[in-house]
């Protein structure tokens, strides 16, 4: 008889081109957040030693790889983005058994990683510079740009293709070598990312995976002082530590971190359309998006129709195995977020918000091994609550009633991030003050505050961001520096 210990893969580090095991020999097992008790993988648990080797080959590799054409490094990108392709539906499945999100989410992630690498690969015959008139009149002066050197990318769970790719593909467009250190919750999926990469003959050293816990690893890659560059997706608490421990040894760094975005809904909003932006950027992923909608403030002549039609929408949503065609949202990620997100419900009860529905771990035989919640929903909900001010990460909405448009950007306003923020109405005056005055770096109007676009800028405000922004052209900021030159004949 085979034990599920044999039968499960075992996935390796990968440095200098080559598959490797951990120096430490250890290996965490990843799980189904749907089912505790499936393994969908066994990860290396590495150590120092391993991300010096993987350093080191990132260094070697650095040169060959900057004096590379654009062109040429984006010719690589193609390829990587047509295996991803065609590995779609492989990779979307191990990322719903991973970490949970339904498959059709899945695979329009891993659809946005191949838009993403492709849209990269394009950006190596584009121009890296610009013509600026000098006072010599004889002279030519003109910016360039080159590679910073060795780039450490830093992931969280919750997007395993799409933010790993987002960092990776810009920075070796820009001609940098990569140390990635995926999340461990997530390591089987970014391993079969870095699969691609290594399939689509990618020179050995330009884009090297460690796993392994964060402060470990995460921690190392902020201190190494052979990584110039340093950028990282996750919560502010670490996001700021990887940013002080960069920023001591004076390497670049750029964090994306939390958010508590709201929408509001004023009185002229069409509120089919509103509700539903709200059911979706709050709840798709079971919640776990920077970008989702937290905060819900409705002015207060469409509270109750507004309420009324957000509850009978929550109460249809169908939980379970994200696999499963009729799911609509899937468990938590993990058996830690499940426990912060109960938290944050306990707290807000306790706190005096009125639970509206949902606020704990659904019945039935088919959800008790996974990490699941209900679709939560609270109101009374005022500025000066937790569940108002602090990011939860899971699905839960907190309603507040309002009077003005002024009240509204106030209160959306009252927080300490700045990531996303949305309006509903047509009042066109309305949506100019909301552009003007929201502290939010991403403003979206008539839509759900997640949902962004490769080909734009993404960031935040406040300490939603190191106030760098990623995508898009956006990303050449972090991923190069410039170099003014004068040339005199
Ligand atoms: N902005 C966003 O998109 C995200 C925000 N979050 C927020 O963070 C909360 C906690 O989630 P969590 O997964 O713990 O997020 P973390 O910030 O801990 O994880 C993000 C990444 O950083 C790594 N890491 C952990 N500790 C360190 C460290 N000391 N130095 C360097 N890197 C480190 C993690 O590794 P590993 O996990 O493998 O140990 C992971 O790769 C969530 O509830 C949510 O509020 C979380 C994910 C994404
Ligand atoms: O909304 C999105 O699509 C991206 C969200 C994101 O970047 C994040 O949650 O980390």
């Amino acid at each position: 008889m085979t034990t599920q210990a044999q039968q499960t893969v075992t996935y390796r580090n990968y440095v200098n081109g080559e598959w490797v095991a951990a120096s430490t020999q250890q290996l965490d097992a990843s799980i189904n957040p749907a089912n505790k008790s499936e393994i969908v993988g066994y990860v290396q648990k590495s150590g120092k030693e391993d991300l010096d080797r993987a350093v080191q080959a990132a260094k070697s590799a650095q040169i060959g790889w900057r004096k590379l054409s654009g062109a040429t490094r984006g010719d690589y990108l193609y390829k990587v983005a047509d295996i991803l392709e065609k590995r779609t539906d492989e990779i979307a499945e191990t990322m719903t058994r991973e970490m949970g999100k339904t498959l059709p989410e899945a695979k329009g992630e891993t659809a946005r990683g191949v838009a993403i690498l492709r849209y990269y690969a394009g950006e190596g015959m584009r121009e890296i510079g610009n013509v600026i008139p000098s006072t010599d009149s004889e002279a030519l002066m003109f910016t360039t740009r080159v590679p910073l050197g060795v780039v450490g990318v830093i992931t969280p769970w919750n997007f395993p293709v799409a933010i790993p790719v987002w960092k990776i593909a810009p920075a070796l467009i820009y001609g940098n070598t990569v140390v990635f250190k995926p999340a461990q919750e997530t390591a089987v999926t970014a391993a079969k990312v870095i699969q691609c990469f290594a399939e689509a003959g990618v020179p050995a050293g330009v884009v090297n995976m460690v796993m392994g816990d964060g402060p470990v690893i995460g921690h190392g890659i902020a201190a190494h002082p052979g990584i110039d560059g340093v950028t990282f997706t996750g919560s502010e608490q670490v996001g700021k530590s990887v940013g002080q421990t960069a920023l001591a040894r004076g390497a670049k760094y750029q964090l994306e971190m939390g958010g508590k975005n709201p929408v509001i809904v004023l009185a002229d909003a069409d509120l089919d359309q509103a509700v539903e932006a709200t059911i979706i950027g709050g709840l798709r992923s079971t919640g776990q998006k920077c970008t989702a909608t937290s905060r819900v403030i409705v002015e207060r002549a469409v509270y109750e129709p507004f309420k009324e039609k957000l509850l009978a929408r929550v109460n249809e949503l169908k939980i379970g195995d994200g696999r499963e065609k009729e799911t609509w949202m899937g468990p938590c990620a993990s058996e830690k977020q499940l426990r912060t997100v109960l938290h944050y419900i306990e707290k807000g009860v306790e706190e005096g918000a009125t639970l509206l529905c949902g606020g704990k771990q659904p019945d039935g035989e088919a959800l008790k091994n996974g990490f699941y919640v209900e679709p939560t929903v609270f109101e009374h909900v005022n500025s000066g609550m937790t569940i108002a001010q602090e990011e939860i990460f899971g699905p839960v909405l907190a309603l507040m009633k309002v009077d003005s448009l002024e009240e509204a950007i106030e209160l959306a306003n009252d927080v300490e991030y700045g990531l996303s923020a949305s309006i509903f109405t047509k009042n066109i005056g309305h949506i100019l003050a909301f552009i003007q005055d929201i502290d939010a770096g991403l403003v979206r109007i008539n839509a759900e505050t997640a949902g962004v676009e490769l080909q734009a800028p993404f960031g935040g405000m406040k300490q939603s961001s190191s106030h760098s922004r990623e995508q898009g052209r956006a990303a050449i900021e972090f991923f190069t520096a410039v170099k003014t030159v004068f040339i005199k004949p």
